[in-house]
């Protein structure tokens, strides 16, 4: 029966003031490669800023749905800075290496943002490092 093998897997959408949070992919589901990672999106509500951390360990694709943002980037090794305009009318990927504080804000008053990261590790709270931008 196709309803056999196909799978139908619930999500919980976690949600707080700044916007929301989906885990799309936990890098757990059975029919998964050994070794990936976990899919999210993240939305920001006007005024809001998501992320604003660093990773040791993982590395992280963003690409922007909907909405616009600043991306605030810094070397946490060099200090380096980056600023990156992003609007998803004009589709990009941004690739974040580990050790690079990333910060997305949403400076537009009326629009949310919306955005879909890939991250090579699976979640784990003590590979983020809160950075003051
Ligand atoms: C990452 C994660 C988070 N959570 C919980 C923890 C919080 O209660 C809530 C929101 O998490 P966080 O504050 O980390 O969400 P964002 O500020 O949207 O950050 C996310 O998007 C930006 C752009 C990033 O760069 C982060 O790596 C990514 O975590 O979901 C979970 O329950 N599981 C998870 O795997």
């Amino acid at each position: 029966m196709l309803k056999d093998k196909v799978k139908i897997i619930p999500r919980q959408k976690l949600e707080d003031s700044r916007g929301w949070f989906l885990k799309v992919l936990t890098g757990k589901e059975e029919e998964l490669p050994p070794r990936t990672g976990e899919i999210y999106i993240t939305v920001a509500n006007p005024g809001e800023m998501k992320g604003g951390h660093y990773h040791p360990k993982a590395k992280e694709w963003f690409t922007l749905l909907t909405g616009k943002c600043t991306l605030m980037l810094v070397d946490i090794q060099t200090g380096e800075k980056l600023s990156v305009d992003i609007d998803a009318a004009n589709p990009i990927t941004v690739f974040v290496p580990n050790n690079i504080a990333h910060a997305f804000y949403n400076i537009q008053n009326a629009e949310n943002f919306m955005l879909l990261a890939y991250s090579d590790e699976l979640y784990d709270k003590a590979d983020t490092i809160m950075y003051s931008f």
